[in-house]
């Protein structure tokens, strides 16, 4: 069997107060295999960007990893050098945070953005950077002759677009997608998660996905976990967790979906949306 790709044991992660500390992930473990889209549920404040930001081991203070492992690739991350760190994220650890799309500069051209990145990564040539660019801006469905406009002259849904392409320009094996699409508007949110999901299918990476959208969640991933307050309480296959799913919170999370009438009478007792299937296909 492969060894996964991401391995989480036992986090605990304690953001320091004036008057003590207060537990913001308890004892969490899980893994991300090569290829898996796993996804990462539960209410707002449960811990989920806290997890995202201790893997790609960015700054965040006053928060303190307490104890566990973070092994990407084999390696533990908790142990690594900020030099080492530096080579890791980007090319082989992509983000993409919820407002993402804002950390575009304004000042330059999409082209230019791309090749900041790509020389800063691999040293590439402007004429590399150019041909890169356009062949991304083509993959997530952008028109490769926009490479020279800037970023005011795109919608939100396609500034978005633009970063994870931006991300996926250096074919990153893992990317952690928290909330990516979640400030945008329902139809040009499932646009883009399907539009990753094909990517996903031709490039093979693996993705952590965050949201408090467990509907959303089901739709997108191999597997889910659920968190609450700090703790996993619930992980597996996105069918176990639609269809039986074992903890009342996960029910819960469920049964806060509004449902039509109809639907709601012929899903019978798991409490999951009719519509709640693996399926990579959104639409
Ligand atoms: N800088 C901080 N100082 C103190 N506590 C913090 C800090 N950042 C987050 N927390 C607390 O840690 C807990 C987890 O926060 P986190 O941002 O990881 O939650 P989340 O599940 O990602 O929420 P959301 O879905 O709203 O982004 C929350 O209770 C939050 O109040």
């Amino acid at each position: 069997m492969t060894a996964p790709l991401l391995e989480v044991r036992d986090l605990v992660i304690e953001y320091l107060l004036d008057k003590g500390s207060f537990v913001a992930v308890d004892t969490v473990s899980f893994e991300i295999g090569r290829g898996e889209i796993f996804g990462l549920a539960g209410e707002s404040g449960c811990g989920k960007s806290t997890i995202a930001y201790a893997i790609t081991q960015l700054p965040r203070p006053p928060a303190w990893v307490r104890q566990g492992e973070i092994r990407f690739d084999g390696t533990d991350l908790l142990r690594l050098d900020e030099a080492s760190l530096q080579k890791l994220r980007w090319r082989r650890i992509g983000m993409v945070f919820q407002s993402a799309m804002n950390s575009l500069n304004p000042l330059l051209r999409i082209e230019r953005q791309f090749f900041d990145v790509l020389y800063r990564h691999t040293g590439c040539s402007r004429a590399e950077g150019r041909a890169k660019a356009e062949a991304m801006l083509r993959l997530v469905g952008i028109d490769p002759k926009r490479v020279g406009d800037y970023p005011h002259q795109f919608s939100g849904g396609m500034r978005q677009r633009l970063v994870i392409a931006i991300c996926l320009a250096l074919e990153p094996d893992l990317i952690i997608m928290d909330e990516p699409t979640t400030a945008l508007d329902v139809v040009v949110q499932r646009e883009i998660l399907q539009q990753i999901c094909d990517l996903q299918a031709r490039l093979g990476f693996s993705v952590l996905f965050i949201t408090h959208d467990l509907h959303l969640m089901s739709q997108f991933c191999d597997r889910i976990a659920v968190m609450l307050t700090g703790r996993i309480v619930e992980q597996g296959p996105v069918d176990q967790i639609t269809r039986a799913p074992q903890h009342d919170y996960t029910r819960r999370l469920w049964d806060a979906i509004p449902r039509l009438p109809a639907a709601a009478a012929v899903e019978g007792g798991t409490g999951a949306p009719a519509d709640a299937l693996r399926e990579r296909t959104l639409s």
